[in-house]
């Protein structure tokens, strides 16, 4: 499982309007996974650890599920792409069995991983605003077989948000790159707070999250029915497949945020000594 994203090619990886696109193209993975997730009640019952106990684990059952996928993902070199950080870090040390891709050095070495805060947000925030409104906030029980499909799509939606938000480090870089006297004074001086104001497009935000509540209303609507059965130029927000609201909240409380602490931590870090010469590792490795 490669980058589907040319990491491969340094001038495109680092150019600022190649990186925005592709935070645009996520936003439709985030947007569709979402949609999947909110087919189903919250079910916190999978959420919590061992009120369905596992074999051999001592999480919650969606964290099972996670770590049984990114097992599966390591093998595949998922976690070997600079835009691919796993939430269970000891999946690095899995041998892939696809021999290694020779990315390129684009960013400095870092241990930037805010994944443990990406899945704290996504279960006590995210997930009971999503499910809220479509199918509530309840537990079906093991009986009616939503357990498993909900973990499904939340690995889909957890992988979508980590690599959206981990992408923060391809935008810090190419920033750094544009002004890299500014941001050296400021990273010398440890003043986060005004790297923080630096970093942020207050324009490109509004944009960002014009585009969302598009787009989410669009997706959830089935594109077949008129109007006035639900379809795409319906003005009845409440017969969509998602909280389109819920979800340009998410992005406006949680996702730019997250982002934008991505490329504070990730500056903070960008004049530090290499401890040695590799290409990109994975955050967890270095
Ligand atoms: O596009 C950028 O410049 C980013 O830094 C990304 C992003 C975002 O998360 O969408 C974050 C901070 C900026 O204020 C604008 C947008």
């Amino acid at each position: 499982m490669d980058s589907t994203i040319d990491l491969l090619d340094p001038s495109k990886a680092l150019d600022l309007n190649y990186i925005r696109y592709q935070l645009i193209r996520l936003e439709d993975t985030i947007v569709f996974t979402l949609i999947e997730r909110a087919q189903f009640p919250l079910n916190p019952t999978i959420y919590t650890p061992t009120a369905l106990p596992v074999p051999d684990f001592s999480g919650s059952f969606m964290d099972w599920m996670l770590f049984q996928q990114e097992s599966i993902y390591a093998r595949v070199r998922r976690y070997q792409a600079p835009d691919e950080y796993p939430f269970f870090p000891e999946v690095l040390t899995v041998e892939p069995i696809l021999k290694p891709l020779a990315y390129p050095k684009l960013l400095h070495q870092n241990d930037v991983n805010v994944n443990e805060r990406i899945k704290d947000v996504y279960v006590n925030s995210i997930l009971p605003a999503i499910c809220r409104r479509s199918v509530g906030t309840g537990d079906r029980g093991e009986q009616k077989e939503n357990y498993g499909s909900s973990a499904v799509a939340d690995v889909a939606v957890l992988q979508a948000l980590s690599r959206r938000i981990h992408f923060g480090k391809f935008v810090a870089e190419a920033k750094f790159r544009e002004d890299e006297a500014g941001f050296t004074r400021l990273i010398k001086e440890g003043k986060g707070e005004e790297i923080g104001n630096r970093i942020t497009k207050k324009a490109v935000e509004e944009e960002v999250l014009r585009r969302l509540r598009y787009k989410a209303k669009i997706y959830g609507r089935d594109p077949t029915l008129k109007p006035d059965e639900g379809g795409v130029f319906s003005e009845d927000v409440g017969v969509g497949k998602i909280d389109v609201e819920a979800v340009v909240k998410m992005y406006q409380d949680f996702v730019i945020p997250l982002t934008k602490d991505v490329e504070v931590e990730y500056l903070l870090q960008r004049l530090k000594e290499p401890k040695q010469e590799v290409a990109d590792t994975p955050a967890g490795v270095v």
